[in-house]
């Protein structure tokens, strides 16, 4: 009974990296992921492009799809204002188990917090149980299956107000043809598509930065 990459990736974020620094964190992980084993991290490249987009927006609030192992949960927690609080939904209780360690290794467990559940059970309870009005930043990282679904979810349990963004990983590579369809022809969304690549490999993929317009899909005139 070998141990798992997310076991692996821990080793390597607490063998390599600073208790307390998230800077660190995120580079052990990316240097693992780089020169010992790939894993599904939205990774360094990509990850600049994610952060530009949380300088510029400044988000109080943030709801991030799929923590896997926390890299992007701690890269986007790191930049947040002090106030500032990310709510990340993990799946794989496993998962789970070692995004908390690499969290609390990074220092950041008070900014952040990590439920276990699927995001189509739990998107319509955050209002009541985190008294969450709406999100200023999304990033979705999940399923991709589950991109379009969960957006249509979010618009309607008024969980976006108009100027909230969808910032969504990997739209060419896995690929999420019916979310891009809709947030690219929808008047509820502007629409932008950021060129990058897989994350450690030489592969096209990108980023979806989605402006939410608004329900009437009037918004920003
Ligand atoms: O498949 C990919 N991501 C799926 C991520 C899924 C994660 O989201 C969680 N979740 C959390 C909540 C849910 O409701 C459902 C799942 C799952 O438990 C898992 O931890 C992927 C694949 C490649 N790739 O190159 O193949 C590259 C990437 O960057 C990727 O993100
Ligand atoms: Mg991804």
């Amino acid at each position: 009974t070998g141990s798992t990459r997310p076991q692996r990736i821990l080793r390597a974020v607490q063998k390599n990296s600073t208790r307390g620094s998230p800077c660190s964190v995120v580079n052990a992980i990316d240097d693992y992921c780089k020169h010992k084993e790939w894993a599904m991290n939205v990774g360094d490249e990509k990850g600049i492009i994610v952060d530009d987009v949380v300088l510029e927006l400044k988000p109080i609030t943030v709801l991030e799809l799929g923590t896997y192992c926390a890299y992007s949960t701690v890269r986007i927690a790191n930049l947040l204002p002090p106030e500032a609080k990310l709510i990340t939904l993990e799946f794989n209780a496993e998962s789970a188990a070692i995004a908390r360690e690499i969290i609390t290794w990074a220092g950041l467990e008070e900014k952040i917090q990590l439920i276990i559940g699927a995001s189509g059970d739990w998107i319509p309870r955050l209002k009541e149980e985190f008294g969450i009005e709406t999100f200023d930043l999304v990033f979705l990282d999940h399923w991709k299956d589950r991109y379009l679904p969960d957006t249509k979810l979010l618009e309607k349990c008024g969980l976006l107000k108009p100027g909230a963004v969808l910032l969504a990983d990997n739209v060419i590579c896995p690929g999420t043809p019916d979310y891009l369809d809709y947030v690219r022809n929808s008047p509820r969304y502007k629409s932008k598509f950021y060129r990058s690549h897989l994350e450690y490999t030489q592969e096209e993929d990108g980023l979806e930065h989605s402006v939410f317009l608004g329900m009437a899909g009037r918004g920003a005139e």
